[in-house]
């Protein structure tokens, strides 16, 4: 269990929500609250009561809501207004009136932005600064003080910069936090000049890194490195312009590079969980590429890599995916090898029991299928629809004779006016021959239902299959053949997703071929035995 030794201070609901694209509703706050404290920070900003109603209204139903295990909730906003005593300001009032035990504030540290944006004196600054932490320390708040600006400060204005960082500690901040606010710094200039500020006042130090120049987290891990005990992050990057530090890379390499224990125990493993959680609720699809929680992040493609991970997977890896709460996945394509068939087929839960030549069997007809257009990498269910082929147990339900679709366009000014399908397919069930038709608002849609009628009496599960998406890609022809389409469709049963692939000529050819993959593959899952 880590001590109040290290802080790691998340500032989601406030600095991720300056996020161009984002919107959060109080029940929204709420929700990622909760997950932030099942995550084990140790605070959370949860916004600046008094700007907006949003802000108030969170913490007052904060404090009624949220049974935190691990974080404690901190209210922002900014030093007294120049000229305001603290106690008369109504925005200092409103953060101790949030009822938040710890107040952050931001304070500006550069000399220029004290003079040019807030109009005032250096010295009615410093004021500024100490009035407002003396004030909410002896109304028994604990305060942190972000130095806005501190890195751009420093360089033009060393004593001036320094000299807010000891008005603030001198006043009862407990944390005074070097803000690289334009985020353009790089990691060998946070490490000097945090060695040099530590030096100098013997302040305790946080390190708040936006992430304009791509270095967010390096600079914060060399602001840790040079003394500072107190990282401010966001989760998943979230924050304004480009964002912040990203909260779970800085985590994961704190706990599991550095060794450093700044989670309670148990919580590192929730990481992937959290990440894609909070993406859900914010309604940014979740970045598939993110570093430790990205679904991509320990998917391997190149045969050469899964040749040696079927060795040791370290061999390929930067630490165990199970650390962060994710998985290792074998990507099949055109670059695979034998070995990342073989482990592909272990993945999928089938035994190609060593055979080498089985596995170059696999990966010729990938690849040949590949460079036909097909691709495996987001079909699984494809891929092992064609390794159980080659296993010898080919998955058949049926059999199809033909298939047709009709497309039809009703009179302007009749009450049915708008296009239908109609699809008839010709199919081989339990022996049986069966014709049925369907009618759908699309040529997929009427085939779909055309192959369900086809059979749902026979396998009734079908009707608990859903298609739920549906991708399209013209591929340009190779070396003057035509273009054809490939079609990815992904069904889901309720307990999961299944992706199949098709490609054809024409777009109805391709979709025909992904959808009665997946129909199969669907049946295969609800374990009806074949013929
Ligand atoms: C680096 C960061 O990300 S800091 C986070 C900033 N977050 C936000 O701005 C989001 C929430 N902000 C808001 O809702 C509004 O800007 C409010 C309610 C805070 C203020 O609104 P307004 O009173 O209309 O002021 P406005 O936004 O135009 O300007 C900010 C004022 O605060 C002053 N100010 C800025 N920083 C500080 C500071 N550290 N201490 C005291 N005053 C400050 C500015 O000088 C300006 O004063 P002025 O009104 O006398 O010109
Ligand atoms: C405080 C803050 O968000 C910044 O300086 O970037």
């Amino acid at each position: 269990m880590p001590d109040d030794s290290f802080h790691v201070f998340d500032t989601t609901l406030r600095d991720g929500a300056q996020r161009e694209g984002i919107n959060l509703t109080v029940a929204d706050k709420l929700a990622i609250a909760k997950l932030l404290d099942e995550f084990g920070v140790a605070f959370i900003e949860g916004g600046w009561p008094g700007a907006n109603p949003k802000d108030t209204e969170f913490f007052q139903r904060a404090a009624a809501e949220l049974d935190l295990r691990h974080a404690r909730l901190s209210a922002f906003g900014s030093t007294r207004r120049a000229g305001v005593r603290a106690e008369e300001d109504p925005q200092v009032l409103a953060l101790r009136d949030s009822g938040a035990p710890v107040v952050t504030l931001v304070a500006k540290s550069d000399i220029r932005h004290v003079e040019r944006a807030l109009r005032t004196t250096g010295e009615e600054n410093l004021a500024m600064v100490a009035d407002t932490v003396a004030f909410l320390r002896g109304s028994g708040r604990r305060v942190f003080l972000d130095c806005e600006h501190f890195f751009d400060g420093y360089r033009h204005d060393p004593a001036y910069a320094l000299s807010v960082v000891r008005a603030a500690a001198e006043a009862g901040a407990d944390v005074v936090v070097l803000c690289d606010t334009n985020g353009g710094m790089l990691p060998a200039d946070i490490t000097r000049v945090v060695t040099e500020v530590r030096e100098a006042t013997g302040a305790r130090l946080g390190i708040h890194a936006q992430d304009d120049s791509g270095c967010a987290v390096a600079n914060t891990l060399a602001a840790v490195d040079a003394g500072a005990t107190h990282v401010q992050c966001t989760a998943n990057g979230y924050g304004e312009r480009v964002g912040n530090a990203n909260l779970f890379s800085v985590v994961a390499a704190l706990e599991l590079k550095q060794g450093r224990d700044v989670l309670p125990e148990g919580c590192l493993s929730q990481m992937t969980r959290v990440s894609q959680a909070i993406a859900e609720i914010v309604n940014i699809a979740p970045s598939t590429h993110q570093p430790y929680v990205g679904v991509s992040a320990f998917a391997h493609k190149a045969g050469l890599h899964a040749s040696a991970i079927k060795v040791d997977p370290d061999l390929y890896q930067h630490l165990d995916p199970v650390l962060v709460g994710n998985d290792m996945r074998m990507l099949v394509s055109d670059m695979a090898g034998r070995a990342s068939i073989e482990l592909k087929a272990k993945e999928l839960g089938l035994d190609l029991s060593g055979d080498r030549e089985l596995a170059g069997r696999v990966v010729e007809r990938v690849k040949s299928m590949e460079l036909a257009g097909y691709s495996f990498e987001a079909a699984d269910a494809s891929l092992e629809l064609l390794l159980r082929e080659e296993l010898g147990r080919p998955v058949r339900y049926f059999d199809t004779e033909s298939w047709r679709v009709i497309a039809e366009r009703r009179a302007v000014g009749r009450a049915d006016e708008s296009a239908v399908s109609e699809a008839t397919v010709k199919l081989h069930v339990k022996g049986e021959r069966v014709i049925a038709t369907g009618e759908g608002n699309g040529p997929v849609n009427a085939l779909d239902r055309a192959l369900r009628s086809a059979m749902e009496g026979v396998y009734t599960a079908l009707g608990g299959l859903e298609l739920t998406d549906y991708k399209v890609r013209i591929l340009e022809g190779a070396s003057g053949t035509a273009a054809v389409t490939r079609i990815l469709v992904t069904f889901s049963d309720g307990r999961g997703e299944w992706t199949t692939v098709g490609v054809g000529e024409n777009v109805i050819e391709a979709s025909w071929i992904a959808l009665e993959q997946a129909v199969t593959y669907g049946l295969l899952r609800q374990g009806y035995p074949q013929d």
